[in-house]
């Protein structure tokens, strides 16, 4: 797949009428009607989503009063076949304060601009009947507070909650004590390997003339290129060995498991996850932008990942109608909230 800037859709999606014209629309309706009483009956957490939550209970504390995954008669293979595909969503953090005034950022925590605020926000929009079981962020907080505005918009109306893990402390005094509240939050678990690569001595310079006083060739070698580090910073490479990593041991298990995630991070940390998504060369990355506030769209089916593009029209209905699965869940969503 060829590089290029991720921020155009790259398949044409279908529009919602698609809906209407399966082969088997009775079948299709039925299995609209059992599944939104599934939804209701459960309050859209099955008892496969509470074991994988309970999976969590390592790095979350909310989790650890969801019920027993002993009561669960469902095998691990059982649910490996029921729930075949998750949604990945991946989005670089709006415009920061010093995106604004295009400087190197790197690992300096700086906010979001009142423009990345709007974009994020926006964002949340176009992503707003797209499932959503679990967030990662960077620890960074742009890509926090790109996650939370953006969820701020989201129909199923959870509640996002930062896991506290940082100690024994921390996860015992932000623990809660419902079983119903914790089935209306999505946990959002924070990780540093997903920070934006660090920019080393170029951090806080000007981006312009920083390329005015060594080279614009220079300048985009250390910005664009796969192993060229900046001065006592990190390269792409270097950049990848800890994202790629936390994406493989982390984050992969949970779409394995069914889960629907949705990732906050950097243009970088990204181009490093895409990199390995799309399986691009260290050429072909270097030709790799990431506008701020875009979602990009993944599907995970039986192993793979398959991009379904930005979900940048007007309207987002193609993009539900694309699988099944997706066209299912904003039924749902209609069914209950219209
Ligand atoms: O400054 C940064 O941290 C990054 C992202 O804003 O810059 P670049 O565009 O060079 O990847």
């Amino acid at each position: 797949m060829a590089a290029g800037v991720y921020n155009q859709p790259i398949v044409a999606f279908q529009s919602h009428s698609h809906i209407n014209n399966f082969n088997h629309q009775q079948k299709f309706n039925n299995l609209v009607r059992l599944v939104t009483k599934d939804f209701i009956g459960s309050n859209f957490l099955s008892r496969r989503d509470c074991r994988v939550i309970q999976s969590l209970a390592s790095q979350t504390s909310v989790v650890d009063t969801v019920s027993s995954p002993s009561k669960s008669k469902t095998s691990d293979r059982d649910t490996h076949k029921k729930s075949n595909e998750a949604s990945l969503i991946l989005i670089r953090h709006g415009e920061s304060l010093w995106n604004e005034k295009n400087l190197f950022t790197g690992c300096v925590d700086v906010p979001l601009s009142k423009r990345g605020i709007d974009e994020a926000i926006e964002a949340g929009k176009r992503i707003s009947s797209i499932p959503v079981d679990l967030i990662f962020t960077s620890a960074l907080i742009r890509a926090q507070m790109t996650a939370m505005l953006a969820m701020t918009q989201h129909r199923r109306r959870k509640v996002p909650i930062i896991m506290h893990n940082e100690s024994e402390q921390a996860r015992g005094w932000s623990q809660v004590f419902s079983e119903d509240t914790e089935k209306q939050s999505i946990p959002v678990i924070a990780a540093w390997q997903l920070n934006e690569r660090m920019y080393g001595e170029l951090q806080g310079l000007n981006k312009q003339e920083t390329a005015d006083r060594y080279g614009k060739e220079q300048v985009h070698e250390w910005r664009r290129s796969y192993d060229i580090p900046p001065p006592n910073g990190e390269s792409l490479e270097m950049c990848a060995e800890r994202a790629v990593s936390y994406f493989r041991d982390q984050i992969e298990p949970q779409l394995l498991s069914g889960k629907n995630v949705m990732i906050s991070a950097h243009g970088n940390s990204l181009r490093s996850i895409i990199m390995y998504l799309d399986k691009l060369t260290s050429q072909e990355v270097i030709s790799l932008e990431l506008s701020t506030g875009i979602p990009m769209l993944y599907i995970f089916k039986e192993g793979r990942f398959v991009r379904r593009g930005s979900p940048i029209g007007p309207t987002e209905a193609g993009v539900y109608a694309y699988t099944r699965r997706l066209a299912l869940y904003r039924q749902r969503l209609d069914d209950m909230f219209q």
